[in-house]
């Protein structure tokens, strides 16, 4: 039986150092889950709401924990989450805190695999999958709001769309990375890391182009399959006062289209992101018109993996994909709506990690599960491996 016979909340370390909630649940016939929510830096103004760990431990051991145990099956995901946002009662878990929500979900979707000896991804996505694997999207270089006094864009992304299998994939996003740093070398340029554990390197964007290009075109060469590079430009945080706050001067909304337009023809881009503000659908759809056909313009901050905003999106013609992740929205069943209604509008589908993570690899089995296009969890770091070796195990039938 996969009824939930008790649910334990704690505080522990995320990468940053700041307290996250990590969930574990029981089930009558012993099946075990564990899960941490991640957090976010760049959030969207949309996202559900975090509470500090604290705050919404006590909540949902009040409001959340009481309403599942004896009572609810970890194997029915709907029932576990209707359960979650009964006891929290608003539209952004506000009450329980979008954290302590997620982490139960995610712990309460591996007890329910455990309980029936499946992995995760084959429980969440059924018989049939696992043949089928995203490409990584590895954040090599950024700034922004993940590192200061390095990069306006807030992440540049290799992206080994070539690559023959997921190894190999997530070996290219390190080999990008360290090719990176040998060049940084080499031009003397000292570099830290930002909180994914990309290169955080006092240059202004345009030497940063020419780096990751270059850095990507010696791997591709090296290892003989083509690997492409994407953004995040995390255009939300730049927006101030009607325009683009770069470094170097400001760029109207129009300016803006322009200047990505004109990144996406000159390095022929694989991925762009959030390259406006999270309320302009109007500018994601002149965007999406002008260079749809040749790149994927990815909502994050404008979507929030929120059907509503996604519905908006589809309805305005903005962006052609959309960046999934749990807790903005607060509960796997949310985040399967937000995937299968991009599905059914032929939106591409990018599982992600937040830039605050903790060990936990749900989003691993989750990108499996719902057979996403990609999947954007960093290259290096150790927060950030433990989803990328989990994907190879995956692949290799070892989970
Ligand atoms: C991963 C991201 O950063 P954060 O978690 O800070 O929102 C992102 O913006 O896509
Ligand atoms: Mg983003």
């Amino acid at each position: 039986m996969t009824r939930i016979s008790s649910v334990s909340l704690r505080r522990v370390l995320d990468s940053r150092g700041n307290a996250t909630v990590e969930a574990d649940v029981l089930t009558d016939a012993g099946g075990f889950g564990r899960a941490a929510a991640p957090s976010g830096a760049s959030t969207g103004e949309f996202e559900a709401i975090e509470l500090p760990a604290q705050e919404a431990i006590a909540n949902a051991r009040e409001h959340a924990v009481p309403r599942l145990v004896d009572t609810v099956y970890a194997g029915d995901q709907r029932a576990v989450d209707n359960a979650l946002r009964a006891a929290d009662g608003t539209d952004d878990f506000s009450e329980i805190g979008a954290n302590s929500a997620v982490a139960i979900s995610m712990a309460a979707a591996k007890a329910g695999a455990d309980t029936l000896g499946a992995p995760l991804y084959q429980h969440l996505g059924g018989a049939f999958r696992g043949d089928n694997f995203p490409i990584p999207l590895g954040n090599v270089v950024g700034g922004g709001e993940h590192a200061k006094d390095a990069t306006d864009i807030q992440e540049f992304l290799s992206a080994p769309v070539g690559a023959p299998s997921v190894e190999e994939a997530v070996f290219a996003n390190a080999a990008v990375h360290a090719a990176i740093g040998d060049i940084f070398d080499e031009r003397d340029i000292g570099a830290g890391k930002g909180d994914e554990g990309a290169w955080a390197p006092p240059i202004d964007d345009e030497e940063a182009f020419e780096i990751v290009d270059e850095a990507v075109s010696q791997v591709a060469d090296e290892v003989g399959f083509e690997i492409k590079f994407g953004l995040d430009m995390a255009a939300a945080e730049m927006y101030e006062n009607g325009a683009y706050q770069y470094s170097d001067g400001e760029k109207s909304t129009d300016e803006q289209i322009e200047y990505v337009a004109d990144l996406v023809e000159e390095y022929d881009l694989a991925y762009v992101e959030d390259p406006l503000d999270e309320n302009d659908y109007e500018a994601f759809a002149e965007l999406t018109e002008q260079v749809g056909d040749q790149t994927l313009i990815c909502g994050d901050d404008l979507f929030v993996t929120n059907v509503s905003r996604l519905q908006d999106g589809i309805d305005a013609n903005a962006a052609n994909s959309i960046l999934i992740k749990p807790n903005q929205i607060g509960s796997l069943s949310d985040t399967f709506d937000a995937i299968e209604l991009a599905v059914e509008n032929g939106y591409e589908t990018i599982i992600s990690h937040r830039s605050g993570e903790t060990e936990d690899t749900t989003i691993a089995h989750l990108a499996v599960a719902t057979d996403a296009d990609y999947i954007k969890t960093g290259t290096v770091a150790g927060e950030r491996t433990a989803k990328l070796n989990e994907l190879i195990r995956i692949a290799d039938d070892a989970v």
